[in-house]
């Protein structure tokens, strides 16, 4: 997966238009990905992990289908597919309330979908008394709970796409969110998921990818994988 990275020093987009329309702004090849192939099993439960911009949150989003690569292919039914990622979709200047139906929408779920489960959106989120409020009063960790309240309503999919979703809100709604995702990821479905806690691979997966700047360093035994991902990293297990 190749982004094209623009080399202008503009300060503001107002001076970066500028430059685009002199001709002064030119682009270099970043690959974010590169040559990295695997084959996932029907049921495997597969943690993918890697250093902050190494490339696992581009991958998730090539497999979902949100993003095509600049080369490669993808092999799957993309209509078994859930994708669930947090923070993205949301209109501040909209209520809780719309936004539930806004970011429903581009999660992929129909009105009908939405009106079905409203109720237990809210009442997972514990939002009750503020659905009428603006998103942009909400506090951050609010904000996430309604996203993991809309991101997880339903039953989960055949394949089912998890991108850090499990460090949402205090410590009570965290240990709430952590039982909700490990039914969906035990209830059957074949699972990728990113995470930067070990614990969470370790506890959970079947399979472990590492993944470093762009390249598939490492597949295998989560035992093994996380092991050598953190003695390469210096910490201590
Ligand atoms: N749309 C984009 N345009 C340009 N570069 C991008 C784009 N999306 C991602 N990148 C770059 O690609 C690299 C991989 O990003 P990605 O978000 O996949 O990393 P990540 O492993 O998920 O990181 P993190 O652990 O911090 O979430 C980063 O250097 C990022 O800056």
């Amino acid at each position: 997966m190749v982004f094209k990275i623009s080399t202008s020093n503009a300060s503001g987009i107002k001076e970066y238009f500028i430059q685009w329309l002199e001709h002064r702004v030119s682009y270099k090849d970043f690959f974010a990905l590169n040559s990295v192939s695997f084959n996932v099993f029907r049921g495997e439960i597969v943690g993918i992990i890697g250093t902050n911009g190494s490339g696992k949150s581009t991958l998730l989003k090539i497999i979902s289908g949100a993003l095509n690569p600049t080369s490669g292919r993808v092999i799957v039914d993309r209509k078994k597919i859930q994708l669930l990622t947090l923070g993205t979709g949301f209109d501040m200047e909209l209520s809780a309330k719309e936004n539930v139906y806004l970011n429903g929408a581009i999660i992929g779920y129909s009105r009908e979908f939405i009106d079905e489960h409203y109720d237990e959106i809210v009442e997972f989120a514990e939002l009750g008394d503020f659905m009428d409020e603006k998103v942009k009063n909400f506090s951050s960790g609010m904000v996430s709970r309604l996203g993991f309240a809309i991101a997880t309503a339903g039953d989960a999919a055949e394949i089912l796409i998890l991108d850090e979703v499990l460090s949402v809100g205090d410590e009570f709604f965290r240990k709430k969110s952590l039982k909700r995702v490990k039914e969906m990821i035990h209830g059957g479905s074949t699972v990728l998921m990113v995470s930067h806690a070990m614990s969470t691979i370790l506890e959970n997966c079947t399979k472990a990818i590492w993944i470093e700047k762009g390249i598939l360093k490492m597949i295998g035994d989560p035992k093994v994988i996380c092991n050598v991902y953190s003695c390469d990293r210096g910490d201590e297990k």
